[in-house]
């Protein structure tokens, strides 16, 4: 069987290296002009790479650091995976496993607590401590149906801006929206090239909305409509979906949805990944014009410090409770912590409940209970009674949402 070898990837490695993850994607290799857009930020920092016996690459495993905001309002320096791909005659061979340890190793050495991805399939991720830890809900609006009730989001204004415009405000914006609820990441200067390009400058025709309320500007909405106008149904409009809707305050997330439900010649209004409990409906004298039309996993969270994850999170009020935890990647991890309100410590006394990382890594946000767990066996409850505490515990007043896509 032919050899590979993992390494960091070395300055003038990337573009090979952006084609093998274009062939994983099924994508085409990068033109001169795609790659003398994405060099600047395409860089070799963060990323590794398997090399064939003749030095080319044929993995790569990404990475960029971002802050995540945690439950009680701390945000953690946190390796956000992306770019992750194997060539397809090279799969099976265990190069994403031996990526994903390199890739663990170095983050536990450069003392980062978290790592986070979004997977493109929910079957991989797991066996490397990675757990399903914020989720999104597609929504379908039938406008005709959607009412606002009375005063609904009618303190501010919205108004369109140019993509040049957007390019110069969107970011400063979007700062102002980090840490509204866990799960939230910053999105670095690097991040944010790809999304004008791709998105606001793209050929999908997407509009970029500010709503400004007392203090200004105070959210924004990124959107596109798709005709589906038929002769045969007249009533049958455009759909307005939305890639992206950030609101600062409760007035600017209202009154961005009054915006777009207003929207002429526009029979439905769609968006994906949107918060768990973003409550559309309560906006509406008709709540059952909002239709959910999936719940998806988001944001894939791994606790790389278990203790320093631990700890820089806030707990709900319950007794502490012991937990046991097993990680096959980082040892250093594998032990007992009492978690508690008052705070977190190793600690030698028995276990109350055991469970790998990666369930832990699931359920640190917020998301999901403990009890459910326990039912299915991903939780092993040594003490029943500390089930319900560790739900407490763990429980967070808003859903986790991540909103962003790296
Ligand atoms: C964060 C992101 O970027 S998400 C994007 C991920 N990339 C893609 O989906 C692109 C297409 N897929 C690929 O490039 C590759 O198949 C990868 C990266 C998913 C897997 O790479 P491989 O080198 O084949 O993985 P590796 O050989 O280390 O497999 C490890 C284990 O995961 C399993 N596995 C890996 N990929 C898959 C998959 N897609 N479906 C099911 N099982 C999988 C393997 O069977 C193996 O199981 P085992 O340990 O029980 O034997």
């Amino acid at each position: 069987m032919s050899e590979f070898l993992v390494r960091a990837v070395a300055e003038g490695e990337q573009r090979a290296c952006l084609d093998v993850l274009a062939e994983s994607l099924h994508g085409k290799p990068a033109t001169d002009e795609v790659w003398a857009k994405m060099a600047p930020s395409w860089t070799a920092a963060g990323k590794f790479a398997a090399f064939d016996e003749h030095g080319a690459p044929v993995g790569i495993a990404s990475s960029f650091d971002v802050e995540l905001t945690v439950p009680g309002g701390q945000k953690l320096v946190t390796a956000a995976v992306d770019g992750v791909g194997v060539r397809a005659d090279w799969t099976r061979r265990g190069i994403l496993t031996t990526m994903m340890a390199v890739q663990l190793e170095d983050f536990a050495a450069r003392g980062v607590p978290l790592a986070a991805l979004h997977a493109s399939e929910a079957v991989i991720y797991g066996r490397f401590g990675y757990g399903a830890a914020t989720f999104g809900k597609g929504v379908s609006i039938e406008r005709p149906r959607a009412r606002l009730r009375d005063g609904v989001g009618r303190t501010g204004e919205v108004r369109f801006i140019t993509p040049d415009e957007a390019v110069e405000r969107v970011p400063a914006l979007y700062h102002r929206f980090e840490g509204a609820r866990p799960g939230f990441v910053s999105r670095p200067p690097a991040w944010w090239p790809g999304f004008f390009e791709r998105v606001v400058k793209g050929d999908g025709g997407y509009r970029v909305a500010v709503h400004s309320g007392p203090d200004g500007d105070d959210g924004f909405v990124v959107y596109q409509t798709i005709d589906a106008r038929d002769r045969q149904a007249p009533e049958r409009g455009a759909i307005l979906d939305i890639r992206e809707l950030h609101a600062a305050t409760p007035q600017a997330w209202a009154g961005l949805w009054r915006f777009l439900l207003s929207v002429d010649l526009v029979s439905e209004v769609s968006g994906r990944g949107r918060p768990l409990d973003e409550p559309i409906a309560e906006l509406l004298t008709d709540p059952r014009a909002v239709n959910t039309t999936e719940i998806i996993d988001d944001l894939w969270l791994r606790l790389v410090d278990v203790l320093a994850a631990l700890r820089a999170r806030s707990y709900g009020t319950a007794e502490p409770v012991v937990l046991e935890v097993h990680d096959k990647q980082l040892p250093d991890n594998n032990g007992r912590y009492a978690v508690g309100p008052d705070g977190v410590e190793r600690t030698s006394a028995e276990a109350d409940l055991r469970l790998d990382v990666a369930t832990l890594s699931s359920l640190y946000l917020g998301h999901g209970l403990f009890s459910d767990l326990a039912l299915s066996g991903r939780v092993e409850a040594l003490d029943e009674a500390a089930v319900a505490r560790a739900d407490v515990l763990f429980h967070t007043a808003r859903s986790p949402w991540c909103g962003t896509f790296f």
